[in-house]
């Protein structure tokens, strides 16, 4: 057996697929038990042998995918065959609604009249008509009403799964997934159609998907099992999204095969001990074997006794250090490092970064929502996809910056046809001017303005304007993307590189909830609810620092989950990216509570624990 405990799993799923008729299956299981990894291999067996009759008869295998990178890594696994539809939910779901705009503009005024009602209700209930947050619901109130009445001219509604979507006839994201979820659950013509487009269904990570569309493919399943078979993925223990469904286990069909997988392929004994132990109290089922040639791995819990003005970056180095010493690895240190710290916010990651002041602006734009995090603003775009390859391709002396010049130089353009070879040494000189400016690492503003003094790029409309002003001429009319422009103009440019690095996961730092479905060698989870803002979640009360709050205990009274179970299996998420080697590190104001509750709890032996 070994490590092949789990081969039946995949042949199950593979009997699902091509007996007749086929079945649907669940197949949920623990972190690191090689989901994807059985997603792709079945995927790759529907290619070889059904492949080409699907394509004959027009039909795709539908691939639901929670990010766009794991959208792109199943893509590339599977030598980009058409066979396949893998998309994020937002992206499908689009695509299979956007044929029918009547339905759409119905569903969209009946969800904002829907609002409205809310949202007046609430208001005529409000005591204090003075308070921030009635004037805010009195404002959206009159946005949703002007949105309502626009909605009637709107001919054709649009929508970029990828975008911010700020046009006037575009949806929201929250739009999309409602209008559609309801558009499939009434309308019978709509659910005969997805399922003989896509006579196959697999959703991966689906414990975090939107729970409304869950229903919506459960009700396509129901009324046409005989051509549509669904396959879920997940696992309910890494649930770590509020808009998941809970306890999906319970609404499965009789009929459907639920194989279950009980070997971790990807981490060392220790980490799936203590993933084990975490796990259990979250499902009794969810003891997991290491492979038979996994390596010992190690885990850490470094306690922080928490105090004022702590230089955080300097205890974290020295905890990387101890795991060096105490694991005999270099990479925990020194040139090569390469750990991943996790830190709960994006804010506490681009602070240990050093680009906060950069980050910070742009967070609060509500037209680079979607896109800030994706990397995806044109205008940072600007300068991660011209101004800073140019310069890094000049610095390594490669060709590549004359490609991109070619392509985005007004300089050499194709209607600067007059004196080619003397643009072409503007261009040049222009082009080693601005690489001495990055080089120096001189402010967005300099670099800004001798780019727009050569010519070399056009510089986006919105930077351009920014450059003018300075932060003391800021009022409320300037539009709150040239005002974030504003804020950093002053800043040095290797911010857009560090936040250029960190938007596409190459830096160091990642979030709890950012590294979802991934892996490293070694991880070090930081833990700071006093550095924290949000409030979904808290390691203090996990470890017993906190007592519950009023609203946990009211969600206790009516058996609903606490912030507890959801930090739970937030904590199981982070700790089991690890392949090799863990630290957990906490600060507290009390390590003696969180020494005792870890060791109580089974997840960390005393000899294990450090305190700092
Ligand atoms: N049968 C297998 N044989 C060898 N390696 C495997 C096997 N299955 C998975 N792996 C490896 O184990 C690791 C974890 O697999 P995978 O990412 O598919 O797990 P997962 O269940 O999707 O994890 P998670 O839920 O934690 O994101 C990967 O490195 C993968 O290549």
């Amino acid at each position: 057996m070994g490590n092949s405990i789990d081969t039946q799993v995949d042949e199950m799923l593979e009997k699902c697929i091509f007996s007749t008729p086929r079945k649907s299956f669940f197949l949920f299981a623990g972190a690191g038990s090689g989901k994807t990894f059985s997603l792709v291999l079945l995927l790759r067996k529907i290619r070889d042998r059904i492949g080409k009759d699907l394509l004959l008869q027009g039909k795709n295998v539908a691939v639901i995918t929670y990010t766009n990178a794991a959208t792109d890594e199943i893509i590339n696994r599977l030598d980009y065959s058409s066979i396949f539809r893998i998309s994020t939910i937002h992206s499908f779901v689009w695509d299979v609604i956007k044929h029918y705009q009547t339905d759409i503009r119905s569903l969209y005024c009946q969800h904002l009249s829907e609002e409205m009602t809310t949202l007046r209700k609430k208001l005529n209930d409000t005591k204090n008509k003075t308070t921030k947050t009635y004037l805010s619901n009195k404002e959206k109130l009159n946005d949703l009403n002007e949105r309502f009445e626009k909605a009637k001219t709107i001919e054709r509604f649009i929508y970029n799964p990828n975008g911010s979507n700020p046009e006037y006839n575009a949806l929201k994201h929250a739009e999309v997934i409602k209008i559609s979820a309801q558009m499939i659950k009434d309308i019978p013509l709509l659910q005969r159609i997805i399922a003989q487009k896509y006579p196959i269904l697999l959703i991966d990570e689906s414990q975090d998907t939107k729970k409304e569309l869950v229903d919506a493919f459960f009700e396509i399943q129901k009324n046409f099992a005989s051509i549509f078979t669904l396959g879920l993925l997940g696992d309910q223990k890494q649930r770590i999204y509020t808009d998941g469904k809970e306890n999906i286990e319970s609404i499965i069909p009789a009929g459907w095969e639920k194989p279950i997988k009980r070997m971790n392929y990807r981490s060392g004994r220790r980490i799936i001990r203590l993933a084990n132990s975490i796990g259990k109290d979250i499902d009794i089922h969810a003891e997991q074997n290491p492979r038979e040639d996994a390596n010992d791995g190690f885990v850490r819990l470094f306690i922080v006794k928490q105090r004022d003005d702590q230089n955080k970056d300097e205890v974290e180095k020295n905890i990387r250090h101890i795991m060096f010493e105490q694991t005999n690895d270099e990479k925990w240190v020194g040139e090569d490092t390469d750990v991943k710290s996790l830190t709960l916010e994006h804010m506490m990651a681009v602070r240990r970064l050093g680009f906060a002041e950069f980050f910070a602006p742009f967070s609060k734009v509500s037209k680079y929502q979607m896109t800030f995090l994706q990397g995806t603003v044109p205008e940072l775009e600007f300068f991660t996809k011209e101004v800073l390859p140019i310069v890094k391709s000049i610095n390594d002396g490669g060709r590549q910056a004359l490609e991109i010049l070619k392509e985005y130089s007004p300089l050499l353009s194709r209607q600067n046809k007059d004196k080619p070879y003397e643009l072409y040494l503007r261009c040049r000189d222009a082009a080693t001017r601005l690489t001495d400016f990055v080089n120096g690492n001189k402010t967005i503003r300099v670099v800004t303005e001798e780019i727009i003094k050569s010519q070399l790029l056009k510089v986006p409309d919105v930077v351009k304007q920014a450059y003018t002003l300075k932060l003391s001429e800021l009022d409320e009319t300037v539009a709150e993307d040239i005002r974030a422009w504003v804020e950093v103009m002053d800043l040095p440019i290797s911010m857009i590189h560090k936040y250029d690095d960190y938007v596409n996961q190459k830096s160091q730092f990642d979030t709890h909830q950012g590294v979802k479905g991934l892996e490293f060698d070694r991880v070090m989870v930081i833990i700071d609810d006093s550095e924290a803002k949000g409030f979904l979640f808290s390691y203090d009360k996990l470890f017993g620092v906190k007592g519950l709050s009023d609203a946990d205990k009211r969600n206790l009274m009516e058996g609903k989950e606490t912030s507890i179970e959801r930090t739970k299996r937030l904590f199981y998420v982070t700790c089991t990216r690890a392949k090799n080697a863990l630290a957990v590190v906490m600060y507290t104001y009390v390590p003696e509570n969180v020494k005792k509750e870890a060791i109580d709890k089974g997840w960390f032996d005393e000899n294990e624990i450090i305190n700092i």
